[in-house]
């Protein structure tokens, strides 16, 4: 249709491109329950597989004995290490170069670790037969601590490495150390040190913590002996990856193992490592010769799939008198639980933590990094964490914090001080990065204009002087976060998982009437993929969104991708797609040349097609164009209307945000109240301005549970306390602030359409705005640092301590 009729404006609204608050497609089937999970699929024959689990956090295993269970009428099988070792899997890979147990083979190095896997003919049958299965278990001492990890007489936790002097990442010193990551020049950071006016030194913990989707980790495995194909249903981020270690590890060749991941109810990093449960489920599948489903509870969720975090940071930071900074020394003790299964691409023991130096100019920094054992789930990159930049902006964002009390300066004046400057990008950082763009300045100034933040800060004093008064029980903290965060992994000159380099890609195809399908390496969890790579594409071939297509998750049919995690959709795929419709674009000029008989050197692109320069009454549609594609190609061009790309990013997008939380808190409750809690984000050119608010207001939820009360802890016997949601703290809408969301765009120079990533930037940079609140809170009554979480009975404590209380 070549609707002239039509504006210009009129054609472009038509289009919902980038930058409209199109309404999310796939909420149209989400909020009517039609979604399509993985407990939705049921196959004939299916069989369920429900996992035995160590109650101990340490402990010899000596006897397994699954008589009285297979006793049981429905249990078809039960598998033990002995039997995974028949097949060569007792152990698999993780992505951080170590091997794990799929199920325990001689001893349990967590509670809740895997042990035995029962299939039977429904779920309830497996329940009960797990009770039936007798384990004879020796106790071993159990280390929870990891300060304590490295001592001489801690108990030995990796037999299987025994005299091992190397791993993965280099040398190990001790048997329950795994690596020593240093970064940067130490020589130079010693003598900033030495030089300093001013030096602050802290630990700074941020403690363990899981992501909690709605949906927890699931699959169905199918395999059919026959055909000698093998089918996986499961809540994948990364289906393709999931394919590669499936063929290498199974020797099923690639082409017969398809991977799909339908719906998926939220990831948060959660979905992306491969866990026993998948293991056991394909062997079981190749055992029995039926599909098995495996679909893990709550508690095992919390529990064992995945943690995050756990890092302890002593953090230093040198200065001038006037608060410039002139040093940075971070070490990190990493605590990685049992095994070292942490997402992190293959040469990143630590992800990118090596972005701690944050927004600020720093002249030189040393990092190092101990990566220990301990007796605790494994996982470690995972909930909006883009591979460990949430602690790496904790640490930093804290530490200015300190540095700023230390030296009697308003927090807000010492970051823009020391803000790398807008004509100092691309900037190469002291720690190896080249942010590739930033306005760190106006952002800034944007936030406490809006807030009028001077004003705020009047108004803390005037509190304090009541507080010290007694005319008042109520304390305010004014919370500052400028997080600068790394996000696109990556351009594979640096970026692999276990060799698999971390591009990614796109296929879009148009039809003959001029809609589209479209096909990308990446896998919607909730983000909605298929609302915004349409608008992409919308915007550059000219067809309105309504009309595209967009198809995840399905590794028959989509190029090879890695996946989504890290926020690296926007930045990787959200290239591809672009790119491909560019190629597709060109083609579609070369057609339009031939129908208008002009050369394609007269064309110009408007909107919705190609119109011959100075006549633009001469233009062809895209919709007209892709009919001729099939049926009338100019001669000698070979017909149809598709391209393929795949995108290897030249550099990380580096997204940033000013965060400003105002929080009152009551000292003989501890209840903290958040005033006001003001975002503003930075990812580049805008695609959805509706889906990134949305993103926003949910990462900054999360960040709010992490900072305010949500914690996976431990006793001192290895039992984990937070494992179910009566002691994992979940908000509700009744607990959440009200969010105030505010954006500046600053393009990524190199990224196609400019784009940046943006779904973890609201955790990595709430997290320490919530912090700073509570510490700022309580910084007149003599405090410098408070360990998170801050839920009401430790900032009553906190309270107590600092003698604001009786
Ligand atoms: N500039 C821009 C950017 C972005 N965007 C949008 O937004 C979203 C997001 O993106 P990004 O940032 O790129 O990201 P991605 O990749 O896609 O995704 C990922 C992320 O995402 C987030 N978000 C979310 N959401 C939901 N709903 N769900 C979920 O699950 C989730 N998760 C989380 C996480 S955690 Mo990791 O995994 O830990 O690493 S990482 C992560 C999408 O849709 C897109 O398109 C726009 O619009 N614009
Ligand atoms: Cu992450």
């Amino acid at each position: 249709m070549n609707d002239m009729t039509l504006t210009k404006e009129q054609r472009e609204a038509r289009l919902e491109g980038m930058g409209c608050k199109r309404k999310r497609v796939e909420d149209i089937r989400f909020t009517q329950g039609k979604g399509q999970y993985v407990d939705d699929i049921k196959m004939p024959g299916m069989l369920f597989g429900d996992f035995v689990r160590s109650p101990y956090a340490h402990a010899r295993v000596k006897k397994i004995d699954a008589s009285r269970a297979l006793a049981l009428p429905g249990v078809i099988a039960v598998l033990t290490a002995e039997d995974l070792k028949g097949v060569n899997l007792a152990w698999m890979p993780t992505l951080a170069g170590d091997v794990q147990m799929v199920l325990a083979d001689g001893k349990v190095l967590y509670q809740n670790q895997e042990v035995a896997f029962v299939v039977a003919e429904d779920r309830y049958i497996a329940d009960d037969a797990i009770q039936l299965i007798d384990v004879e278990y020796e106790e071993l001492p159990v280390l929870v601590d990891p300060f304590r990890s490295m001592d001489p007489d801690a108990p030995v936790l990796r037999e299987d490495l025994a005299g091992k002097t190397t791993g993965a990442h280099g040398p190990r010193k001790h048997h329950n150390h795994i690596f020593t990551w240093d970064v940067g020049d130490k020589d130079l950071t010693d003598k900033a040190f030495r030089e300093a006016d001013v030096t602050i030194k802290e630990l700074i913990s941020y403690h363990r913590t899981h992501p909690s989707p709605l949906e927890t980790c699931q699959c169905v495995a199918a395999m059919d002996k026959v055909k000698g194909e093998l089918t996986l249903y499961g809540t994948f981020q990364a289906p393709h990856v999931i394919r590669t270690v499936a063929s290498l590890l199974s020797t099923i060749p690639e082409h017969k193992i398809h991977v799909i991941a339908p719906d998926i109810g939220g990831g948060f990093g959660n979905k992306v490592g491969a866990y026993p449960g998948y293991i056991c489920a394909i062997v079981a599948s190749i055992v029995t010769g039926r599909p098995v489903k495996w679909v893990e509870d709550r508690m095992e969720n919390l529990s064992t799939t995945s943690f995050a975090r756990d890092y302890h940071m002593t953090t230093e930071i040198a200065a001038r008198k006037d608060g410039t900074v002139t040093g940075l020394r971070v070490h990190v003790l990493a605590d990685h639980g049992g095994f070292d299964a942490c997402a992190d691409p293959s040469k990143w023991p630590a992800g990118f933590f090596n972005i701690v130096t944050g927004s600020y100019d720093f002249p030189v920094a040393h990092l190092s990094v101990d990566g220990v054992y301990t007796n605790k789930a494994p996982g470690g990159v995972a909930y909006r964490c883009s591979f460990r930049v949430t602690e790496a902006a904790y640490c930093i964002e804290r530490a200015m914090d300190i540095l700023a009390q230390k030296l009697g300066m308003d927090p807000a004046d010492l970051r823009m001080k020391n803000f790398i400057r807008r004509d100092q990008f691309p900037y190469q950082s002291a720690l190896g990065w080249e942010y590739d763009s930033g306005d760190y300045h106006l952002a800034m100034q944007k936030a406490m204009d809006t807030l009028n933040y001077r004003a705020l800060r009047e108004e803390q004093k005037q509190k304090q002087e009541a507080f010290k008064r007694g005319e008042t029980r109520e304390i305010m903290g004014i919370g500052i976060s400028f997080f600068t965060e790394i996000v696109g992994a990556g351009p594979s000159k640096n970026c692999d998982i276990l060799g698999v380099a971390m591009f990614d890609s796109a296929e879009i195809r148009v039809h003959p009437t001029g809609s589209v399908i479209s096909r990308m390496g990446t896998k919607s969890q909730g983000q909605g993929h298929e609302t915004t790579w349409a608008q992409i594409i919308a915007t550059e071939i000219g067809i309105p969104a309504e009309n595209i297509m967009v198809e995840e998750g399905n590794t028959d049919t989509a190029p090879y991708g890695l996946g989504t995690y890290g926020s690296r959709s926007t930045p990787v795929a959200g290239a591809a797609i672009a790119l491909a419709a560019r190629k597709i674009r060109a083609k579609a000029q070369m057609i339009a040349a031939h129908m208008l008989e002009v050369s394609e050197y007269d064309l110009e692109w408007d909107v919705d097609g190609f119109q011959v320069k100075g006549n633009p009454q001469a233009r062809k549609s895209m919709t007209e164009i892709a009919w001729a594609a099939y049926h009338a190609p100019p001669p000698g061009m070979e017909p149809g209307l598709e391209a393929v790309s795949y995108y290897d990013p030249p550099n990380m997008t580096y997204p940033f945000g000013a965060y400003f939380c105002v929080m009152d808190i009551d000292v003989d409750t501890g209840v903290a109240r958040t005033r006001r809690f003001y975002a503003l984000d930075d990812c580049g050119t805008r695609i959805n301005p509706m889906i990134i608010e949305g993103q926003v207001h949910g990462g900054l939820t999360e960040a709010f549970a992490i900072a305010m009360g949500q914690e996976i802890r431990y006793d001192e016997a290895g039992n984990v306390m937070g494992a179910s949601f009566m002691d994992f703290f979940l908000p509700t809408a009744v607990e959440t602030p009200h969010w105030e969301t505010d954006f500046t765009v600053t393009p990524s120079p190199h990224h196609p359409i400019g784009a940046k990533g943006v779904g973890e930037s609201p955790n990595v940079g709430g997290v320490p705005a919530f912090s700073n609140a509570v510490n700022d809170a309580f910084a007149f009554l003599g405090s410098t640092h408070i360990q998170m979480p801050h839920d009401s009975w430790r900032l009553w404590k906190v309270a107590k301590e600092l003698g604001a209380t009786a």
